[in-house]
């Protein structure tokens, strides 16, 4: 895979040693019910599914539906990238610091017919002031098949201010965002129903 140094951790760069709240061996469950990525509410989302390993490394799957299509019975591109990011963001939500996706990588191995399953495992590389480096590795239809996409990402920590300011009012205002939060389903990472809950999500 061709990263750029944009994603690559600068030598020596340390690799966070794991929350103290983060869960272990268990599923995150959503962030956001509503969430493209994760929510169960979401009627034509990824509805990807993940478990913690170890407090800092995310396994993942997400099934390929006729509405991820881009060539006709093929995984669009863009939803691929999509979840691979959506389970990078997993990784740096159990450090338990807001952050956003800054830059993303995404290399396309193979085609992803509609009905594959991709087995999805990321992990942190490194961390610096605010940036978290993280790389993600998607395997089609076993733990152990072939590689179908890589993806390397630059994630920066912004203040809960930056879902507040730019987010406000669009999440959850129906409450939708309740239901499918990881404290009720699994002592995962928790879901939040806006960016309030963000901020006492991170900072309790
Ligand atoms: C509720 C829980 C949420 C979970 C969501 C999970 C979903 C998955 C994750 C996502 O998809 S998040 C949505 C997509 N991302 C965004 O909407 C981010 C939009 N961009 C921004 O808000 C800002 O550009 C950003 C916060 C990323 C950076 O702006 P800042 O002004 O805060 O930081 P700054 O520009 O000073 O950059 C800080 C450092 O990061 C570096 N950086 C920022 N953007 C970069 C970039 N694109 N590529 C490489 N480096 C980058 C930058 O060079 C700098 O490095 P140094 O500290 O070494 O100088």
């Amino acid at each position: 895979m061709n990263r750029s140094n944009l994603t690559v951790p600068p030598e020596g760069a340390p690799v966070p040693a794991p929350h103290p709240d983060a869960p272990v061996g268990v599923p995150l469950g959503p962030h956001y019910a509503r969430c493209f990525g994760c929510g169960p509410d979401h009627p034509t989302g990824l509805h990807l599914e993940a478990v913690s390993e170890d407090g800092l490394g995310v396994s993942a799957t997400f099934t390929v539906g006729d509405v991820h299509q881009g060539a006709p019975g093929l995984a669009h591109g863009g939803v691929l990238a999509t979840a691979m990011d959506e389970a990078l963001g997993m990784v740096v939500w159990l450090l338990r610091k807001p952050y956003v996706t800054g830059r993303l990588e995404t290399d396309y191995v193979l085609p992803v017919p509609v009905g594959a399953t991709l087995y999805i495992r990321t992990r942190c590389t490194g961390v610096v002031g605010r940036k978290a480096y993280l790389e993600a590795e998607a395997r089609m239809d076993a733990v152990d098949g072939p590689v179908a996409v890589r993806a390397a990402a630059l994630f920066v920590e912004v203040p809960v201010a930056h879902f507040e300011r730019h987010g406000a009012g669009t999440s959850g205002g129906d409450g939708a965002a309740t239901s499918g939060g990881a404290g009720t389903s699994g002592g995962g990472a928790g879901g939040v129903a806006s960016a309030a809950d963000l901020g006492r999500r991170v900072n309790p």
